[in-house]
């Protein structure tokens, strides 16, 4: 529901539909001319630009310049069909636009055989399109499948590498955004936010702060588990909370980063767990972290200790975690991600007083979102020019 209210906002504040001049309304006003002479010699025009900083909220990425060339010339990018509620953003569109020829999906099924040639990248936003044999069959020339966000479980990495097909995520962008959200699910579980939310909009107006206290985010131990780029950025927010950071990454020990927020290494997971309020999993879904967290590892969890997840619904048992909360073996949970999504209306974890959930929204913000298409601009030109990737994934 947030999520979709949160695009709604896009929406509203970007209320353009797909049409095919879309480009025209963003483009840099130092270049209309240009575009008046395109327009002149009835030419389908995209002008390069540097995206510069952007209303990205003081945040960049250096997006490499693309000549001016008629659209035709311009390398082919499969998207999703522009508009309706499941299109791409089109504020996002306009921005590919400027690079890229854009091939909807519904333009390529209606025309697989001229379409399936000019398509050398696909942009893949919120997890579609779905990336399969057939379709990867389907096209000779493709170079990239560039994702709009970090994870990549959705992506058969494998067998797109069989194709001899790249595939680019975007970790930088959606770093600070998701370690915001991971704070505020902390926060609003701890300080029990939505409760007070719930008793302030009740009939009844007799309500005691006593009867719902919470308990405090400052100075409590935060363990998190993944710390990568978005499990460092929550680390670094701790520290202005004067937490006790604990981490613990299953491969690589962060030495720079444990300096850098004064976090301490926890080489067995078992240790973290034992010791942490607040248990932060910021790690990816892979065939070894899925059901990471099962009865076992929330059994060693405090019983007045909180779980957030910023990651993938699939690294907890759900199950487990349905009974972990009943039992108050744990005291509650605050979910951004869960499997599936969304929840069946009848599925426990919804029944349950001591949970928090969003919609999957790490990453749903104005300022993400514009990132994220950037970042997965530059790894497709980056591929096409043959230059250094800046964010391949590799199969295992
Ligand atoms: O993977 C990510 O970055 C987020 O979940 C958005 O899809």
């Amino acid at each position: 529901m947030f999520r979709g209210r949160a695009f709604g906002l896009l929406k509203s504040l970007h209320l353009m539909d797909g049409q095919p001049n879309l480009a025209c309304k963003f483009i840099h006003p130092a270049i209309t001319s240009h575009v008046h002479h395109c327009q002149k010699r009835n030419v389908n025009y995209r002008q390069s630009y540097k995206t510069g900083p952007s209303s990205a909220g003081g945040r960049t990425l250096n997006v490499p310049q693309t000549k001016v060339m008629a659209e035709q010339e311009l390398p082919g990018v499969l998207i999703l069909d522009i508009g309706g509620i499941h299109g791409v953003l089109p504020n996002i569109v306009a921005l590919l636009q400027k690079h890229f020829r854009l091939i909807t999906m519904k333009e390529f099924l209606e025309n697989k055989k001229e379409m399936s040639k000019k398509i050398q990248s696909v942009f893949v936003f919120e997890r579609r399109p779905t990336i399969d044999q057939e379709l990867l069959e389907s096209l000779p020339n493709l170079k990239v499948i560039a994702n709009s966000g970090v994870g990549v479980d959705h992506l058969d990495l494998k067998m797109i590498s069989n194709f001899g097909v790249k595939v680019t995520n975007t970790p930088h962008a959606v770093a600070d955004t998701t370690a915001d959200i991971g704070m505020a699910l902390m926060l609003a579980s701890a300080r029990r936010l939505v409760e007070g939310c719930q008793i302030v909009i009740s009939p009844d107006t007799k309500y005691f702060a006593v009867d719902w206290l919470g308990v405090e985010v400052t100075r409590a131990t935060l363990g998190i588990i993944g710390m990568g780029n978005i499990g460092y950025k929550v680390a670094q927010r701790a520290k202005a909370f004067e937490m006790k950071i604990l981490y613990h990454n299953r491969n690589q020990r962060k030495k720079e980063e444990e300096q850098a927020v004064g976090a301490h290494y926890c080489e067995k997971m078992e240790d973290l767990l034992q010791q942490s309020d607040f248990v932060m999993l910021a790690l990816n879904l892979t065939p070894e972290t899925c059901k990471l967290i099962g009865k076992r590892e929330l059994g060693l969890m405090k019983p007045t200790a909180t779980l957030i997840n910023i990651s993938r619904g699939a690294v907890i048992d759900q199950d487990a975690l349905v009974e972990a909360l009943q039992k108050k073996v744990i005291m509650a949970a605050a979910l951004d991600v869960t499997d599936p999504e969304p929840l069946p209306r009848d599925h426990p974890l919804l029944k349950l007083n001591n949970i928090i959930i969003t919609p999957h929204i790490g990453t749903a913000t104005v300022q993400a979102i514009r990132m994220m298409a950037e970042e997965a601009i530059a790894n497709m030109l980056a591929v096409l020019n043959g230059q250094p990737i800046p964010s391949e994934v590799f199969p295992k």
